[in-house]
């Protein structure tokens, strides 16, 4: 998909919400466990109730991981009913990889061309050559971790190295990379502060955005320091949508919890 599909997705739907398909058999409801696949069941029916109110989805790949082959084939299942019912709709495969240079090469095939994936989260720690790689795939997205939501953040990322923040040397040198164009990156919605200053160094640039919801993160104040011309801004919520409910009607109840998102977020770009 290209960023301007996307960006005439978000002018549509009035919504820049990404759905976290986080999908934990521990937590999905009792009666889907029956099920030949519990996982995709779960996926499929929180898709089809929610996909109006979203432009992304976001699998993230430990949750399909940790059930090994079966886990895969849960994902593959779920990434190829989205992109033949609801085409139109960004994915993300969050998987944070990266590696030398042959072996993200692999990976890229692995997310961009076998699961055919939109765009795949990338840890930026091993440098150009690690990630050149996936900017190399057309239509493909990589979103490089800039400043992440969780408390170890300020361990490395806000640290500073030759006077500048870590974070501020990933999001200025990833800018010469070769294919840039290619480029988002994750920022925290907890770290909202930080914004104003990431948007004067990639103000054109498409930010995915976790933390609102279970971890805490505003959405206001996202927006308010995060949001560029083109929006620019995917948030992503998780738990606090898929499981609004553990019974029959989960699907409708986190449907519920997206409309609110998506009634504050068409609230947002009405008065921005
Ligand atoms: O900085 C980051 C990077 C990725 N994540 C991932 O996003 C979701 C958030 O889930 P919630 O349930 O909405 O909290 C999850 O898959 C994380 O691994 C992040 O939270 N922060």
């Amino acid at each position: 998909m290209t960023t301007q599909q996307l960006v005439d997705q978000i002018h549509k739907k009035q919504s820049f919400l990404c759905i976290g398909l986080d999908t934990d058999l521990e937590k999905i409801p009792a009666h889907l466990l029956q099920e030949e696949d519990p996982i995709f069941a779960f996926n499929k029916a929180i898709i089809d109730a929610t996909h109006h109110l979203c432009v992304a989805y976001k699998p993230n790949t430990a949750f399909y991981e940790a059930y090994g082959l079966k886990g895969w084939k849960s994902l593959e299942k779920t990434i190829e009913y989205l992109n033949s019912s609801y085409p139109e709709l960004f994915t993300i495969a969050d998987a944070k990889r990266g590696d030398i240079g042959n072996t993200s090469t692999r990976y890229a095939k692995a997310f961009f061309e076998e699961l055919n994936f939109d765009s795949l989260t990338i840890a930026p720690y091993m440098g150009r050559d690690s990630v050149e790689p996936f900017l190399e795939f057309k239509d493909k997205h990589t979103i490089l971790l800039a400043l992440t939501s969780n408390a170890g953040a300020f361990d490395f990322q806000t640290q500073s190295v030759d006077g500048q923040e870590l974070y501020k040397k990933v999001l200025e040198t990833s800018k010469t990379y070769k294919n840039s164009e290619n480029l988002m990156y994750v920022v925290g919605a907890t770290k909202a502060e930080f914004l104003k200053e990431i948007r004067q160094i990639i103000p054109e640039r498409f930010l995915l955005v976790p933390g609102v919801g279970a971890q805490g993160g505003s959405l206001e104040e996202v927006c308010r320091y995060g949001m560029n011309e083109k929006v620019g801004l995917l948030i992503n919520s998780s738990r606090g949508i898929i499981y609004a409910s553990d019974t029959r009607d989960f699907a409708e109840s986190a449907a519920q919890e997206a409309q609110k998102l998506k009634n504050q977020m068409e609230l947002l770009l009405k008065n921005r």
